[in-house]
């Protein structure tokens, strides 16, 4: 492939890391943010250290706090920041950007109030005419473990497959792979979703609670993440891939996760105000806890482990009394999960 120019906006943790991988694939990287001191220490230090205290990036990689500045005859833009500014930014670049771009985000969440996954804000704010169908980039990726070149692979999603596989090519090298896919419900979703059931496994491990119950809220996380999905109309092999099993794991597994570590606090008595304050990074699953559970009830999927971590986020619920009422529902079949849709039983 040849050189691109790619804008990668928002100078967190994952956006650090991706303009790297990018870099490494030999692509001019401007990296967009709103914090001058931050932008200058991307191009005076080549070090990002709120988010990697031990981490030199590349000179080539350069800040930009001029968004006009950093869209100049860009090839493709990559939104990564908090799901609750995509639409912001989004509009943002919809007022300064001339040309047509290839449109990909990296962000997992879903927008509070209207519930809407992040492609179709980055549809609603940016004209057709100046974008290619959005291109999803998720999967099981910590950027703590990227930016040192550890081995990844995840996905690329587009309703255009050609639009992910150009995104694919734009990343893939010999420590980072990528898949494609179709089904970008399925792929946003999961991604969203699994930042939920991160916090309840995080939460299980502050209580003390062992390996069996881990790996029960996953599996039936999983089972939950998948009833939604698919009623939003996903298709339910994506689940069993790298965006979904795959990203699960590697967030309800891993202290590297904000969501499962602000669960371990949660669980060990924490408020979520002073995790939240002391986190410094977005932890999505805390407000996609509200949409998933406002979702549910919308499309009556039954969540109740997603029903049962908004109880204990929003309405102050025990957490260890909403555990034993979660172990004491009624006994249920285990293979249901996909079709059982709570206004049809
Ligand atoms: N970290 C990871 O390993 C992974 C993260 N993700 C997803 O990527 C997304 C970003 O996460 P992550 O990088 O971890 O988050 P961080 O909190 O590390 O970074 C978010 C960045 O966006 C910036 N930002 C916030 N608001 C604005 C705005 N209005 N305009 C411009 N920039 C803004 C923040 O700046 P400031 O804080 O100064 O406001 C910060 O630099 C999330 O959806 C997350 O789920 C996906 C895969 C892996
Ligand atoms: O999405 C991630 C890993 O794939 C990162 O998850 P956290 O936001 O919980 O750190």
């Amino acid at each position: 492939m040849t050189q691109k120019k790619i804008a990668v906006l928002g100078p967190g943790s994952w956006g650090t890391a991706l303009s790297q991988v990018l870099n490494d694939n030999g692509h001019e990287v401007r990296i967009w943010g709103n914090v001058p001191e931050q932008i200058a220490e991307i191009n005076e230090n080549h070090t990002n250290k709120r988010y990697f205290s031990d981490v030199v990036l590349d000179d080539k990689i350069t800040g930009y706090n001029d968004l006009s500045a950093a869209l100049a005859g860009i090839d493709a833009i990559l939104f990564v920041v908090p799901t609750k500014v995509t639409r912001l930014v989004a509009k943002q670049v919809a007022e300064v950007l001339d040309h047509k771009v290839v449109v990909m985000h990296a962000s997992k969440g879903l927008e509070q109030g209207t519930h809407e996954r992040i492609s179709t804000i980055l549809e609603e704010e940016i004209p057709a005419d100046l974008r290619s169908e959005v291109v999803v980039v998720s999967g099981p990726s910590h950027a703590e473990e990227t930016i040192v070149r550890d081995l990844t692979l995840i996905t690329a999603a587009s309703k255009n497959l050609e639009d992910a596989k150009y995104v694919q090519e734009l990343f893939s090298n010999d420590y980072f792979r990528l898949y494609t896919n179709d089904d970008v419900i399925g792929v946003e979703t999961a991604a969203a979703l699994k930042n939920v059931i991160a916090v309840g496994a995080g939460a299980l491990h502050g209580l003390g609670f062992g390996d069996n119950a881990k790996a029960a809220i996953i599996t039936r996380g999983l089972a939950e993440i998948t009833r939604l999905g698919v009623a939003m109309g996903a298709n339910p092999m994506t689940y069993i891939g790298l965006s979904g099993v795959g990203d699960l794991i590697v967030t309800g597994t891993s202290i590297h996760s904000r969501n499962w570590r602000a669960g371990d606090a949660l669980g060990r008595g924490e408020k979520l105000a002073d995790i939240e304050a002391n986190m410094g990074m977005v932890i999505e699953g805390v407000s996609t806890t509200k949409v998933a559970h406002e979702l549910a009830e919308m499309l009556f999927v039954d969540m109740p482990i997603v029903d049962t971590i908004y109880n204990v986020i929003y309405q102050n619920a025990d957490i260890r009394e909403s555990i034993i009422k979660l172990m004491r529902r009624e006994g249920r079949p285990e293979n249901e999960y996909i079709i059982e849709i709570k206004g049809l039983n």
